[in-house]
């Protein structure tokens, strides 16, 4: 991975976009401020705030946080439909430093060679056109894991092409094994040469309960960027938890971590009285 520093694991938080996806919670535009200000303050990396194109309080927020928070990277999420990506794009204009978050789903049931060549030149097409908005640019590689092996490492290989600089590798219905994933993120860094020039993200589900050990085994096999949330919220069974994810890896002598530990307690305190609000 790009950086001076192999050990640091870059913290992505999605509280405010996935977290929001967890049946009952609803996040309003001020208390997103409220949130996004603590993240900055405890020294999250990255704070994905929304996604602008499909919830227009988000594309609020999204605006508010971008001229509030200086110190974090803001992201916004978008497909790789062009028009989501403007949107996403003019989202985090203010931002001091910004990122564009892109999905596609790469699990193909049809798998005809017609629909491969169709998802790969929309990768290629939407890593580019964000690149045009935004230096930094995610793509994620949607239910990854249930993807076949070689048309995932395709895929990977043309976002990498297109400029992407942190590519993600989600189990997004939380599905894999710990040496499952592990697995997999080994065979992309073998065979995926462009990897290398890029940041290695994670983002896994709890829906079997094994999204911290997921992510966590993920940093052996070359991940350096954990994608989680305030007390594991997120979709359906939610996604890792930032407190154990950021404890587990302060106690592991091979990486770091910037987020300051004194303050996960509050942090929690916090999204549970966000919580607690919702009618
Ligand atoms: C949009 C992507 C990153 C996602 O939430 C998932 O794969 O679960």
């Amino acid at each position: 991975m790009p950086g001076e520093d192999g050990n640091k694991v870059i913290i992505f938080d999605t509280t405010l976009r996935d977290g929001e996806l967890m049946p009952g919670v609803q996040i309003n535009v001020e208390q997103k401020l409220e949130l996004a200000q603590f993240l900055e303050f405890m020294k999250v990396d990255v704070i994905e705030v929304g996604y602008p194109a499909a919830k227009e309080k988000d594309f609020a927020a999204l605006f508010q946080v971008a001229q509030l928070v200086k110190d974090s990277i803001v992201c916004a999420l978008a497909s790789d439909k062009l028009e989501e990506i403007m949107v996403a794009a003019q989202a985090i204009k203010p931002a001091a430093q910004g990122r564009i978050h892109l999905y596609t789903s790469v699990n193909l049931k049809e798998r005809s060679i017609h629909s491969q060549a169709e998802t790969l030149a929309r990768i290629k097409e939407s890593v580019t056109t964000a690149k045009n908005y935004c230096a930094d640019v995610e793509w994620s590689a949607f239910d990854a894991t249930r993807c076949e092996p070689d048309f995932l490492c395709q895929a990977v290989e043309t976002a990498c092409a297109s400029g992407a600089t942190t590519i993600s590798i989600p189990d997004s219905l939380g599905t894999a094994s710990p040496e499952s994933f592990a697995q997999l993120i080994q065979m992309l860094q073998q065979r995926v040469r462009e990897i290398d020039c890029t940041t290695l993200s994670v983002h896994c589900h709890d829906d079997l309960g094994l999204a911290v050990e997921n992510s966590i085994t993920a940093l052996h096999s070359g991940a350096r960027q954990i994608e989680c949330s305030i007390n594991g919220l997120g979709a359906r069974k939610g996604n890792a938890d930032l407190v154990t994810v950021v404890r587990e890896i302060a106690r592991m002598p091979d990486y770091y971590t910037n987020v300051n530990l004194n303050q996960l307690d509050s942090a929690s305190e916090l999204v549970k009285q966000i919580i607690e609000k919702i009618p």
